[in-house]
């Protein structure tokens, strides 16, 4: 996704060579006069080092297909903290835990601001959702809807059936089968209990069903796409060549249109007073918005777009994040068939062959959480995470300009040596006795981030992923498809922002006890 070739892009199309050749000549100019007004300005300043850069493009050519690799390899050469450059915006790239904290915790609010993202905002009504809203009394309005009314502890333990429902369901169909595609399978679970979670019902079947899905493909890879003109604005023009503008412009206005049906439908259920089926708990994520819409509970108007952005929010954040640690953790059990047998051991023993698996049962898995916090260490979903400086602040002893985005590199962090040993080594047994939580206090392992802007689903995710992996790991034997050596697995990354494997994970299961 990183690794584009300008030159291809710029003259692909022969009808554009000219403009397109007068414009690059053009802005080449401004950019090689630049420094020399400038130069003055900044000669006083102490910056992080920096890796040289071409015109125009600046590092952006040294991101490569898998950035947080790329920016790993350049962090061990310019240091933990360094400043690259995507066209002319610089870009602090921070890689050890100390900065982390500096960053998220010692100077948290002024970088609370995420950068801009023009696809992103496009699909998420101008950043009238949580994820992308400048930071300020609209964030705090979004993040106190997220945190107390749709993803708090007490209404992610009122989804429980739903969770339950789903994971019966997709444990018959392991049983059925035997030999499974669990990558697709996580997919199809992941998507229909956050549906069930958001919207109240499942959208997997029929023509409905395959639309949605494809425009929630659609959705995660365009919000996650990097987009050219954000960086290079004299470049944005490109977009609208490669069709990227027009697919933006078409998935905003196919998925308005859905959650408008999706909005409506909740309504009309409303006024017939007939919420989710009765009972406050059985409310899904849209009643619960247009609740606080219609009551302003809150003391502030929520906007019909703020409702849509927050749902669609909900789909970005939730599915893919949730889906990719739970095929990390089972491409790694599998691969370390000792752990597996420890997990397996705990699980089978505390589960004591009872068909439902409590809370409390998974209070006391401990083993099941450390393979969960290793495989969260080992493969983050989110790699980096963007922040922006409001002010000019010193980090460090270096001078952090106000608009700098900084990308803090949570993938690179986890595997730091200084921190931990044998870094690269699947062992969950490292978090038995220790204390290091992925709550955004241990800043040498943050997955879901820290200080104001750390991710809201944390709750969701483990009361899923617990109980998902427990049945699958109690109620199953796993081994690979035949011919097919846990050395051998190629272990081969999706290019682009997430970290997702290439190759799906295919494994074949022998029903415990058999
Ligand atoms: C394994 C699963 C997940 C991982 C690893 C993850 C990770 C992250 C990370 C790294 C951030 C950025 C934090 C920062 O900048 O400090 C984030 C933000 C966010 N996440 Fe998650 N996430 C996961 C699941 C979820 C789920 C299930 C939801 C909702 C249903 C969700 C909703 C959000 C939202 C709304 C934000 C933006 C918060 C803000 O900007 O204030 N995430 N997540």
């Amino acid at each position: 996704m990183f690794s584009f070739n300008i030159s291809s892009l710029l003259f692909s199309t022969p009808s554009l060579t000219s403009i397109a050749l007068v414009l690059f000549i053009t802005f080449l100019t401004l950019r090689c006069l630049r420094p020399l007004f400038s130069a003055a300005a900044t000669t006083n300043l102490h910056l992080p080092p920096s890796p040289p850069k071409l015109p125009i493009i600046g590092n952006l050519h040294q991101l490569g297909s898998h950035p947080h690799r790329s920016l790993q390899a350049l962090s061990r050469r310019y240091g933990p903290l360094m400043c690259l450059h995507f066209g002319s915006a610089p870009i602090l790239v921070v890689s050890s835990s100390d900065g982390a904290r500096d960053i998220m915790k010692t100077h948290d609010v002024i970088f609370a601001q995420r950068p801009r993202s023009t696809m992103a905002e496009r699909l998420l009504y101008d950043r009238k959702d949580l994820s992308l809203s400048p930071y300020g009394d609209c964030w705090r309005q979004m993040r106190s809807i997220c945190v107390f009314h749709l993803l708090s502890n007490k209404r992610v333990q009122s989804f429980r059936m739903v969770r339950e429902e789903e994971i019966s369901l997709f444990m018959e169909k392991i049983e059925q089968h035997r030999s499974v595609d669990l990558s697709n399978m996580f997919v199809v679970l992941t998507n229909d209990i956050i549906c069930r979670v958001a919207l109240g019902r499942k959208y997997s079947e029929g023509m409905q069903g395959m639309k949605f899905k494809g425009l929630l493909a659609d959705l995660i890879e365009l919000v996650g796409i990097f987009d050219v003109g954000d960086f290079i604005p004299s470049l944005g023009w490109i977009n609208k060549v490669t069709g990227l503008d027009a697919k933006g412009e078409r998935v905003a206005g196919l998925l308005d249109e859905f959650l408008n049906e999706v909005v409506e439908e909740h309504r009309r259920k409303m006024e017939a007073k007939s919420v989710g089926g009765g009972g406050e708990d059985r409310r899904d994520f849209v009643d619960v918005l247009l609740e606080i819409q219609k009551e302003k509970t809150l003391g502030f108007a929520l906007g019909a777009d703020s409702v849509k952005a927050l749902i669609l929010d909900m789909f970005v954040g939730g599915t893919h994040t949730t889906y990719m640690l739970l095929e990390w953790a089972m491409i790694e059990l599998l691969r370390h068939p000792g752990a597996m047998n420890i997990l397996q051991t705990e699980v089978r023993k505390i589960v004591n062959g009872k068909p439902n698996i409590t809370d409390e049962d998974l209070e006391k898995m401990q083993y099941l959480r450390a393979v969960l916090k290793e495989t969260l260490r080992l493969h983050p979903p989110i790699p980096i995470l963007p922040r922006l400086s409001t002010h000019d602040v010193k980090i460090r002893g270096y001078d952090i300009a106000e608009g700098t985005i900084v990308i803090v590199n949570a993938w690179t962090i986890g595997r730091d040596p200084m921190t931990w040993n044998e870094p690269d080594e699947f062992k969950p047994e490292r978090f038995l006795n220790s204390s290091v939580d992925f709550n955004g206090q241990d800043f040498e392992l943050i997955p879901f981030g820290a200080g104001r802007r750390v991710c809201p689903g944390k709750p969701i995710v483990m009361a899923t992923t617990e109980l998902v992996l427990a049945h699958v790991v109690s109620k199953f034997d796993w081994v690979l498809p035949e011919g097919l050596k846990a050395e051998d697995m190629d272990m081969t990354e999706c290019t682009g922002i997430t970290i997702q494997r290439k190759v799906h994970l295919l494994a074949v299961a022998t029903p415990f006890p058999s």
